[in-house]
């Protein structure tokens, strides 16, 4: 019987570089001998994806013989093929479905956690999917209660989100107390999953200057302040809050182990040029452990084999070491 962690792998979008990106991954011998493989999608999508990436590898659809397994995500393939480098409902349609047979493997434990390969918005919504993103979705799709919150991961930093996916108008009625305390604790529990016993945390002002002592907004005085004494008195080390514009300078130094932040980009632009080809997006508080690369779809790139895999690769890496835990809760907030 094996012990390896059992990871499904979704292609993404069938327009962008997922495709491509997951043939390079498994192609690679060691990804077999650390994980037992289970792709979610066609025939027809493999050996396009290994023709993409120019490799070709073994699989089978027979569990537990070592080579990657193939399972059929029921989904509905257009007559002519998918479009390329553009978002699509055919697209999108194909990439839930992948990810839907993901999520149902999961919930019938024979997968440990899941990487997707970069899924487009815009075709997902095309296709129907009501909520903001594909983490609101899987809540749906999951259905028992558990509750996404994105963690941007690099190998020494660990980044959380107040809000996410949501227009910068609707940021500051979006921050509240509850909300900062809530992801400060993830924050805290994913970074004791990752070995750190007390990870000192720093947490993003939302105004600049940290709100010049109200003069530039009041929600450090009113929210993020008295949210950080309060993770202060359930034991957190979180400081805070600090001006966004520096707060990476010293978490780049080692001053922090996690960076909570007020909104998406205050977290990513600083994420992805401190390590674009190592970024992994994780979907922490899920019943399952979920990672995608932090990159998206790269239209751009498609069919230029010149995409980086290093993010998807992490990702991956990532799924292995959760999946070994057999513990998806580790991320849940108790
Ligand atoms: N993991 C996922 O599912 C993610 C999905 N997205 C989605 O992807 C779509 C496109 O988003 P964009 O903002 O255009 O971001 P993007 O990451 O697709 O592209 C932004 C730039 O980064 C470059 N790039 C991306 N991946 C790369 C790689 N592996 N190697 C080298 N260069 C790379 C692209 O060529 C482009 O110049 C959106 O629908 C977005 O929501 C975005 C981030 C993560
Ligand atoms: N599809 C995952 C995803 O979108 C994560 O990236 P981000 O938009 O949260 O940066």
């Amino acid at each position: 019987m094996t012990t390896k962690p059992r990871i499904a792998l979704t292609f993404g979008d069938p327009a962008g570089i997922g495709p491509e990106l997951v043939a390079r991954q498994v192609a690679d011998p060691e990804s077999s001998r650390h994980a037992e493989i289970v792709l979610v999608g066609d025939e027809t999508e493999l050996t396009d994806a290994m023709a993409d990436a120019g490799v070709e590898f073994d699989w089978s659809r027979d569990h537990g013989d070592g080579r990657p397994t193939l399972v059929d995500n029921g989904g509905e393939r257009p007559a002519g093929g998918f479009a390329r480098r553009e978002a699509t409902e055919a697209g999108g349609r194909w990439a839930m479905a992948s990810l839907r047979r993901a999520l149902e493997l999961s919930k019938e434990g024979a997968v440990d956690t899941i990487v997707f390969a970069p899924l487009n918005k815009s075709s997902l919504h095309l296709a129907g999917m009501t909520e903001n993103d594909e983490m609101s979705w899987f809540e749906t799709v999951l259905d028992d209660g558990t509750r996404a919150t994105e963690l941007n991961v690099l190998p020494d930093l660990i980044t959380a989100r107040v809000t996410s996916h949501c227009s910068i108008a609707e940021v500051a009625d979006l921050i509240t107390y509850d909300l900062v305390v809530e992801r400060g604790l993830l924050l805290q529990q994913v970074l004791r999953a990752r070995g750190i016993e007390h990870p000192r945390i720093g947490v993003c002002a939302l105004n600049p200057h940290a709100g010049e002592g109200g003069r530039f907004g009041r929600h450090e005085i009113e929210i993020i302040e008295p949210a950080v004494a309060e993770l202060a008195r359930r034991g957190v080390a979180a400081t805070g809050p600090y001006p966004s514009d520096t707060i990476f300078l010293r978490a780049r130094d080692g001053a922090f182990d996690g960076v909570l932040t007020m909104y998406h980009d205050q977290g990513q632009i600083a994420v992805k040029l401190l390590g674009f080809d190592r970024g992994v997006t994780l979907a922490g508080g899920l019943s399952v452990g979920v990672c995608t690369p932090a990159h998206g779809t790269a239209f751009d790139l498609v069919g230029t084999r010149s995409a980086n895999l290093g993010a998807y690769q992490h990702a991956f890496e990532l799924a292995v070491a959760i999946g070994a835990t057999r513990d998806p809760a580790v991320f849940h907030v108790t």
